[in-house]
C-alpha cells in the first residue's frame, strides 16, 4: 500500500486532500502541530466527511493515522512516504521545511531510490516551489543532489470550500460538493500518482490563477463588504443584492484579464462564475466572513486576489471599478482576533489610508490608489 504524509490535519487537510488520498488506497499519516486532533485520528482511526450540498452525503474516511510533526517519528514517517502534501498555510511552509529536509537526508542514507513526491496544496501561486526552496535551504550539498534525482515537487491549484465545523465529533468536515485539484506534470518524478479526483496538467499557471483569482477574488470581497454590513456568513452575505452585484462585476473584470491573458472561453468563463456564485451561496457551509477575509495584508498583497486581478485587467486598459471597491473594502477589515487585521488598522492609523494601501499592495499606478482611497472613503 503506498503512504502519503499529510502536513495539517485541518479543514483542507481532512476534509479534501487526505479524503482524496485514503480514497485513492492511500494509507494517509496526518502530521500537525495539535496534539487533541493527533491523539483522536489515533483512537478513532477513521473520521467522516459530511458532503453537503444539493445532495447530501457522508463518505468514512479510512486507512489513517496521526503523528506530532515536531517529533522525530514524523522524520521517520516522511522517509518511507511516497508522496508528502500539505495544508497548513503558506507562512507555515518554512516551519516544516526543516523536518522534511532531514527526512531525505536519511531517505538518502537509506539508499532509498524510490521517487518521492511533494505537493504544497495552499492558496497561492507556486506554493509548492516556494517550500522546495525553504526545503533546499536545509539540504546538505549530497542531499541536494538526491532531491534533484529523487523529490518531485509539483505546484498545485486546489480548490473546496472547507469552513471549520462545529461537529459532535470534532475531527469530522463538512465539505462542499464541488472540488479540483489540479497538480503540474512536469514537476513530478517517476510513474504519476494515481488518485481519484487529482487532475495533472500541464499549464498549471492557467489554472491557478483561473481559481485564485475567481474564486477566492470573489469570495474575500463577499466576505469584506459582508463583515462591513454586520453579515456574519458568505451566504447571507451573498444574498444581499447590492454585494451579489458588486462581487458578480469585480469577478467579470478579473475574468476579462484572464481570458485576455491565457485565451480562455468566455462563454465558458462566465459559467465558471457563475457555478462558484452558486458555491458561495450554499447554506450548509455556514462560512463565516471572518474565515474568507482572514489575514487582509497577505490578501491585499501584490501577487493575490485582489491586487493581482486588477493588475492584469487594468493592464490591459480593462474596467476594474469593482475591484477597486474590493480593495477599499479590505482596507477597512478590523478584527480584533485576525493578527494581520489588526496590523493593517494600525499601518492605516499611523500612516494614512494612502500611503498604507501604496505600501501593502506595492501598486505604483497613482489612478488605482487614488480610486482605492476613494472607496475606501465612500465605505466609511
Ligand atoms: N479551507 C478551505 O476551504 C481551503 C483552504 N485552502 C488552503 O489550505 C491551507 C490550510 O487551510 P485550512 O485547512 O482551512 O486551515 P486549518 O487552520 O483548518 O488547518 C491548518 C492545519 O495546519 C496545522 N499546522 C500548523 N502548523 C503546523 C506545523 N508546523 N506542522 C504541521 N501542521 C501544522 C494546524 O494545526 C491546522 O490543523 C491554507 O493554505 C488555505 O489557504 C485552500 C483551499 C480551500
Ligand atoms: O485560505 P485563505 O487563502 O485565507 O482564503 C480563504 C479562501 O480559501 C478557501 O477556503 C478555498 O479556496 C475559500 O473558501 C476562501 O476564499
Amino acid at each position: 500500500m503506498k503512504k502519503a504524509v499529510q502536513f495539517g490535519a485541518g479543514n483542507i487537510g481532512r476534509g479534501f486532500i487526505g479524503a482524496l488520498l485514503s480514497q485513492s488506497g492511500y494509507q494517509v499519516v496526518f502530521a500537525d502541530v495539535a496534539e487533541a486532533i493527533i491523539d483522536k485520528i489515533n483512537e478513532d482511526k477513521t473520521y467522516t466527511v459530511h458532503v453537503m450540498d444539493v445532495d447530501c452525503k457522508d463518505q468514512k474516511i479510512e486507512n489513517i493515522s496521526g503523528v506530532n510533526s515536531t517529533k522525530p517519528e514524523a522524520i521517520d514517517e516522511i522517509a518511507s512516504a511516497d508522496l508528502v502534501t500539505t495544508a497548513v498555510g503558506l507562512v507555515i511552509l518554512p516551519r516544516i521545511a526543516p523536518t522534511i529536509a532531514q527526512a531525505i537526508e536519511k531517505r538518502m542514507e537509506n539508499g532509498v531510490k524510490e521517487p518521492m513526491n511533494m505537493i504544497a496544496c495552499e492558496n497561492a501561486i507556486r506554493g509548492t516551489s516556494q517550500l522546495k526552496k525553504a526545503v533546499y535551504e536545509n539540504l546538505s550539498d549530497a542531499g541536494k543532489a538526491y532531491a534533484d534525482e529523487y523529490v518531485g515537487f509539483a505546484d498545485c491549484a486546489v480548490d473546496r470550500i472547507v469552513p471549520p465545523v462545529k461537529s459532535e465529533n470534532f475531527i469530522d468536515v463538512v465539505v462542499e460538493e464541488y472540488f479540483e485539484w489540479d497538480v503540474e506534470k512536469s514537476g513530478l518524478k517517476g510513474e504519476f500518482p494515481q488518485i481519484k479526483g487529482m487532475t495533472l496538467v500541464d499549464d498549471l499557471m492557467a489554472y491557478i490563477e483561473r481559481k485564485l483569482f475567481t474564486l477566492n477574488t470573489g469570495h474575500c470581497i463577499t466576505a469584506y463588504l459582508g463583515n462591513l454590513r454586520g453579515i456574519p456568513t458568505i451566504d447571507k452575505a451573498i444574498a444581499d443584492e447590492e454585494i451579489f452585484g458588486i462581487v458578480s462585476a469585480a469577478m467579470k473584470e478579473s475574468g476579462d484579464g484572464l481570458i485576455k491573458k491565457y485565451g480562455f472561453d468566455p462563454e465558458k468563463h462566465a459559467a465558471y462564475i457563475k457555478k462558484i456564485i452558486s458555491r458561495f451561496k450554499n447554506p450548509y457551509l455556514q462560512d463565516d466572513v471572518t474565515r474568507v477575509g482572514r489575514e487582509p495584508l497577505r490578501k491585499l498583497s501584490p501577487t493575490d486576489r485582489l491586487i493581482k486581478p486588477m493588475m492584469t485587467a487594468a493592464g490591459y486598459g480593462l474596467p476594474v471599478d469593482h475591484l477597486v471597491i474590493g480593495a477599499g473594502a479590505a482596507l477597512h477589515y478590523d478584527n480584533p482576533n485576525d493578527k494581520q487585521s489588526v496590523e493593517l488598522q494600525e499601518k492605516i492609523g499611523a500612516q494614512g489610508v494612502r500611503a498604507a494601501a501604496a505600501e501593502i499592495t506595492g501598486l505604483t499606478d497613482e489612478g488605482l490608489l487614488d480610486a482605492i482611497v476613494a472607496e475606501y472613503e465612500k465605505l466609511n
